[in-house]
């Protein structure tokens, strides 16, 4: 049912700095997936290594759940709420709004969603200055030539530091953009000079919503 609550995003709540150590850490370890969730900016949460069911639900560019921020008894919580009537059976979405805070591969989306902008965080800022070449007069881009990272590639989940069922994160924040655009494949000459991969996105809850002072018990408990 629209507007119903699923779960609650836990995890370990980190800050920005301590996103930047594990991002590298997370990297070293070639993992690739993203778990971590800017809460406000200040605060995000990381469920790599551990958290709830919601860290393996995926992105869609038409998702049926989005995210809400909650203050609960002053504490901010992360909830994931159903955006339309889903049925038993069906792939729990949501958009996620990903950032990119360093260059990395880029991660093809596989959401199939007619209106899918074709990578995970095309919509950012960064990535759009990074990856896109404006044409004159014109508010399309051109892909240039990317390396990509397909998540289906990956056979088997990569394990951390001792922890079963390990996945990978790096970090996100809002574009605040949300502008519709349409990307051409192409191997332009005018492809910009490589820049080494580093890091790659981060993820961030969509908080547009942010429900103050309700007392609601989001079941999943707090975030550890
Ligand atoms: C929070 S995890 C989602 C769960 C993850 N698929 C898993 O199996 O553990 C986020 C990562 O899943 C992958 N992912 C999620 N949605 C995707 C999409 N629409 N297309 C491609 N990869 C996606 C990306 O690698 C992303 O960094």
């Amino acid at each position: 049912m629209a507007g119903q609550f699923i779960i609650e995003c836990c995890g370990e709540v980190i800050s920005f700095e301590e996103v930047k150590k594990r991002s590298q850490a997370y990297e070293s370890h070639d993992l690739k997936d993203v778990y971590i969730i800017s809460v406000d900016g200040n605060d995000f949460i990381d469920s790599t290594r551990k958290g709830s069911f919601a860290r393996f639900i995926n992105h869609s560019c038409s998702p049926n759940c989005e995210t809400s921020k909650w203050i609960v008894s002053g504490e901010t919580r992360v909830g994931i709420f159903a955006k339309q009537d889903i049925s038993v059976g069906m792939e729990l979405t949501y958009e996620y709004n990903f950032e990119w805070y360093y260059w990395g591969a880029n991660v093809r989306c596989l959401c199939g969603a007619a209106n899918c902008s074709l990578f995970l965080g095309a919509k950012c800022r960064r990535f759009r200055e990074y990856n896109h070449v404006w044409e004159d007069g014109d508010d399309r881009y051109i892909v240039v030539d990317l390396p990509v990272y397909d998540s289906t590639d990956d056979e088997s989940t990569p394990v951390i530091s001792g922890t079963s069922g390990g996945n990978e994160h790096t970090k996100i924040l809002n574009d605040g953009e949300g502008s519709t655009f349409k990307l051409e494949p192409t191997n332009s000459a005018t492809k910009k000079s490589q820049r080494k991969p580093k890091l790659k996105a981060l993820l961030q809850a969509d908080v547009t919503n942010t429900s103050d002072d309700k007392d609601e018990d989001m079941e999943e408990g707090e975030a550890t």
